[in-house]
Formats: structure tokens, C-alpha cells, sequence
């Protein structure tokens, strides 16, 4: 039963639904990083929120992991590309909790607008400074919206209800979008120029981090208001609190910061300054919606093989999971076989599928070939991290798509380019389920790939098959199955043998010294 692991606090949903869909679960909260070094390795699954670091030494750990599923959607706090490395699926929840966090922003914008937390301060404490707060209409004032994707989408259409003009900046953001949203699309420093509120909703990226630097601040309006219920690294904080201490920025409300838990920022205490503690994800409707679709995402995964909402691989639901588990056990045999039997440099790796293959998501069986056929080189390989192993080689990957009918009723075919030349491989699925090698090196041979087997190119001459059997048999080696095929008679004969026991190098020695053969390999399955 697959066991995961639930470290940061999640509605009691989650855990339910593991439960519920066969998976062990233990929900330990508020684990410093070591302390989750030392447990991780027991587990399959990791859920978490923001408060989780999974690190490079966290994954390290981590020898059974298989996926990270976050409970929301900034995904800053996973090392992807370590996950990737490491062959660990990551998901995230990217809808769930989309609402209320663009609430959220437009909740800091009216307290900013009417200095809120100060005057409900300073009423309960019994000062009565009706004079003291001026605020400013949100009607026909300008929004700045920095990243128009999920969350600033429902961030435009509130303020557009708000009467409120926006005005948007998102590299990303096609003017048809723009059109449909409402928004008026533009460059930074227009937007800058122009907000009298400024919002931010990017991810933190290379090109995200200090969007809002000390040069940037400096290009705003005077008087601006800005809000970040995106991420801490997005503004320089440091020239924030300098701009709102000069009078140039008249408020600024923080939910996330550079350093979280912030527990003494420069910031606190700045006079129209707002901050709360990462809260725009916390409604009870969110965190019930992400904690739902968390725990059935990698319940799928786990239990069946489905992907949803995955950062580093390709989606495939659960529905397509078992017709494509058969396919992928194919691919990966026929990617194994052809990454043992190819020597020297391989510069490229072709998939093609043919009849009920053609009509599948290849990317899946594609990733299944690329895992068999670098496993040959490095045990750490699987589905996930194969295809980011082969770009980082500079494999050339191709998918072929056949319409046309062809021997077998499904077909997979492999192919690599090497110096000598492509070499190709080709099974199908006996019964729909059974992976059958049907082709070797353009030579019909019929054969399970499975165990320890041994591969033989010799020529095709009488009396061959009885030393071979007499070899192995004077060795120990017991036969299992036996598979012969040939160019034509007489000519180049493949002969591939399942053998109960592995075969040492002093028996290949010999059986390459029988007469008659070319080649005789070892192969492992
Ligand atoms: N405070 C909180 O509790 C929460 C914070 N978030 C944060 O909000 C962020 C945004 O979430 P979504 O809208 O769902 O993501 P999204 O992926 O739908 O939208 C992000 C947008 O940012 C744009 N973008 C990317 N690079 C950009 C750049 N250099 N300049 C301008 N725009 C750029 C993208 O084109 C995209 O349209 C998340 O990445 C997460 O960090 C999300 C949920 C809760
Ligand atoms: O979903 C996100 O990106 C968030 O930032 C929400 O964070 P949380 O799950 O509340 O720690």
C-alpha cells in the first residue's frame, strides 16, 4: 500500500480521501527540515502547502518518493528540477484556490484605500479620529495588474465591478485575452507610470524576482498603493519601506514576504503599511478545494498511474492510465533492448506507433522508451526525469503518429541513429495486454523480453541450435524460452533465449567462439 506523507497543515479532507482511495496516511505537521530528512524515506508521497522546503538534501532522502502534490499553487518552495532529477512527479492544485486569494487582494486594496487596520486600531482603543482618516474611491482610479493569469484574471474582473480601470502587464498575455478580460494591455514602465494601485500576481521566477526593484518603485506614480499577494521576492523590500517613509508610496499591503515566517521586518510598523501572514490562500472553501484535488491527484498517481496538473511530466488521466500501462511496459522493454544492443554515440531515438498505438497520448509511451533505454546506464532513470536526462544529452527524440494499417493491430516501434546506421526494434501487445517483441533489427522474431536472456547474430547453418543447447547445458544453464528468426535461409539468424540463471562473461566467451556466430550478448530485463 502506498504511504504519504501530509506535512503541512491540510483540511482533514486530504487524509481522508488517501484513506478512502487505499493509501496510508500520516499527517506530521511543523518538522524542521532535518527532522523530515529523517522520516521522508519512508514515504511515496509528500503533500504539502508553502511551509514545506523540499530541497535537494530533502529529495536526497527521499529514496522511495515518487510524488510531491502541493496543496496550492506556487510551487517555489519544490526544487523542481532536483524533483526532476530525481525521477519525483510534482503537482500542484492550480485553480482551488484562485478565488479567494484574488479576494484577498482585493480585500488589502479597500483597507489600504481606507486605512482600515489603523483606524480600527485606534477606535478600539478609544481615540475616536474621525479627522485623522482621509481615504481615497476605488471608482475610476487605475489599476496596475502585474500578471494576468489565474488570479489577476479574477482580480481584473472584480475591479471592473469596482468600476476601476485596469490596465495590464504579462508578457504572456495575447491581445485577444486582453480584449475578453477588459484589461488594457501594456509595458511596465507604462503601468507604472500610470496605477494609482498596483497588484501583483506572477509566480517568483528568474524573471519575476524584484519585478518591483528600488529603479522600479522609483518609476511609479506618487501616492501609489501596492499589494502582493504573490510572492515575497517579487518587491525589493528594503526601497519599499523606503518609498513609503519618503511619502512617495502612500501604502503598501504585504501578504508574503522574501523571508517567511516574517516575524521582524523593517516594514512593521511603517505608517500605512498592511501585512498578514500568507493568507490568500485561507478560506475554509479553498483549502477544502485544494485538499480534495490534491489528495485525488496523487491517489490517482499512486493507485493507477494518472498524471494531473504535473510540473515536469505529461498529464494522463486515469481513465487513459490502464489502457496505457500495457503500452508503457512495451515501450520501456523495446527502449531497454535497443539501449543495450546499440552501442556508441546515439544521436537520436525515434517512437512510432501504428494502428490502436496511433490513436493513444504518445507522450507517455515516449517517456516510458527514453526510461528503458537510459535505465541501461543509470538505475536513478524513470518516466519522469528520462525526458530531461535526454534533452540535457542532446538526444533527438521524434514521435511518429502511422495511419496506416499494418501487420499487427498495435505497434510500437523503436528506433535509434547510430554510426552504423538506424537500428529499430518493434513489439506489440498480445491480447492487448502481453508485450511481444515482433521485430529485431529488421528481422521477424517473436519473443517475451523478460529476465536474463541471451542474443545471438550467427549465420544460419545446420547443427548450430545443438551446440548452442550443449554449451549452456555443460555451463548449467537452464533454457527457459527459445526464439529464432533469420534474413532467409542460410543467411544472418537472431536467436534470443530466456535462461533461468544470469550468464558470466566465460560462457559468453565461449559460445562466441561456436562457429557461426557473429555477435552474443547478455541481456537483462
Ligand atoms: N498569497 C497566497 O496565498 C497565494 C499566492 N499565490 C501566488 O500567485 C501566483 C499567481 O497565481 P496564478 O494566477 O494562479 O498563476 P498563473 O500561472 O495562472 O498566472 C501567472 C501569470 O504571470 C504571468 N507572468 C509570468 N512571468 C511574468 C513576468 N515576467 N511579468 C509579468 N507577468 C508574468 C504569466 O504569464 C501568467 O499569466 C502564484 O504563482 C503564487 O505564487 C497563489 C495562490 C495563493
Ligand atoms: O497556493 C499558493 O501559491 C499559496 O501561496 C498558498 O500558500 P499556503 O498553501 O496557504 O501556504
Amino acid at each position: 500500500m502506498p504511504k504519504v506523507l501530509i506535512s503541512d497543515k491540510m483540511d482533514p479532507k486530504a487524509a481522508q480521501i488517501f484513506r478512502e482511495r487505499g493509501v496510508e496516511v500520516d499527517e506530521i505537521t511543523g518538522k524542521t527540515k532535518e527532522e523530515l530528512i529523517a522520516i521522508i524515506g519512508d514515504y511515496d508521497g509528500l503533500a504539502i502547502r508553502s511551509s514545506t522546503k523540499v530541497t535537494k538534501d530533502v529529495l536526497a532522502a527521499a529514496t522511495k518518493l515518487k510524488v510531491v502534490g502541493r496543496a496550492g499553487i506556487g510551487v517555489d518552495n519544490v526544487d523542481i528540477p532536483a524533483a526532476s532529477a530525481a525521477g519525483v512527479v510534482v503537482m500542484n492544485t492550480p485553480f482551488g484556490n484562485s478565488i479567494t486569494t484574488a479576494e484577498h487582494a482585493i480585500a488589502l486594496m479597500f483597507a489600504l484605500a481606507r486605512q482600515l487596520p489603523e483606524a480600527d486600531a485606534s477606535t478600539q482603543a478609544g481615540k475616536w479620529e474621525k479627522n485623522r482618516f482621509m481615504g481615497v474611491e476605488l471608482t475610476s482610479k487605475t489599476l496596475g495588474l502585474i500578471g494576468a493569469g489565474n488570479i489577476g484574471s479574477i482580480v481584473a474582473d472584480r475591479a471592473l465591478g469596482l468600476r476601476m480601470k485596469v490596465v495590464a502587464f504579462d508578457p504572456f498575455l495575447t491581445p485577444e485575452r486582453a480584449i475578453e478580460l477588459g484589461v488594457e494591455k501594456v509595458d511596465l514602465d507604462t503601468l507604472l507610470a500610470r496605477a494609482d494601485f498596483i497588484t501583483l500576481h506572477t509566480p517568483l521566477t528568474e524573471q519575476t524576482r524584484n519585478i518591483l526593484s528600488a529603479e522600479n518603485l522609483a518609476k511609479t506614480k506618487k501616492g501609489v498603493r501596492i499589494i502582493n499577494c504573490a510572492r515575497g521576492g517579487l518587491i525589493d523590500e528594503a526601497a519599499l519601506k523606503a518609498g513609503l517613509d519618503s511619502g512617495h508610496i502612500a501604502g503598501a499591503a504585504l501578504d508574503v514576504f522574501a523571508e517567511e515566517p516574517a516575524k521582524d521586518s523593517p516594514l512593521f510598523n511603517t505608517p500605512n503599511f498592511i501585512s498578514t501572514p500568507h493568507l490568500g490562500a485561507s478560506t475554509t472553501e479553498a483549502q477544502v478545494n485544494v485538499a480534495i484535488q490534491v489528495a485525488e491527484q496523487m491517489a490517482d498517481f499512486l493507485v493507477s498511474g494518472g498524471v494531473t496538473n504535473a510540473l515536469n511530466m505529461p498529464s494522463l488521466s486515469a481513465e487513459e492510465a490502464p489502457k496505457l500501462k500495457p503500452y508503457m511496459a512495451l515501450a520501456e522493454k523495446l527502449g531497454s533492448l535497443v539501449g543495450q544492443l546499440a552501442h556508441g554515440s546515439i544521436s537520436g531515438i525515434s517512437v512510432e506507433a501504428e494502428g490502436a498505438a496511433a490513436e493513444l497520448n504518445m507522450k507517455p509511451i515516449t517517456g516510458a522508451v527514453l526510461a528503458g533505454f537510459m535505465r541501461v546506464h543509470s538505475d536513478t532513470v524513470n518516466m519522469v526525469n528520462a525526458p530531461f536526462l535526454a534533452k540535457e544529452r542532446g538526444l533527438d527524440v521524434r514521435e511518429v503518429r502511422h495511419d496506416r494499417e499494418g501487420d499487427y493491430h498495435t505497434l510500437v516501434r523503436v528506433s535509434v541513429a547510430t554510426r552504423d546506421g538506424e537500428r529499430s526494434v518493434a513489439g506489440t501487445l498480445f491480447g492487448n495486454a502481453a508485450p511481444r517483441l515482433v521485430e529485431l533489427f529488421g528481422i521477424k522474431v517473436e519473443a517475451d523480453l523478460a529476465g536474463h536472456m541471451l542474443y545471438i547474430v550467427n549465420e544460419d547453418a545446420p547443427g548450430f541450435i545443438g551446440r548452442l543447447g550443449s554449451t549452456l547445458g555443460e555451463a548449467g544453464v537452464n533454457i527457459g524460452t527459445f526464439h529464432l528468426g533469420r534474413r532467409a535461409a542460410g543467411g544472418e539468424a537472431v536467436l534470443l533465449l530466456s535462461v533461468d540463471s544470469a550468464l558470466d562473461e566465460s560462457l559468453l566467451a565461449k559460445v562466441r567462439q561456436l562457429p557461426g556466430v557473429k555477435t552474443a550478448m547478455a541481456l537483462a530485463f
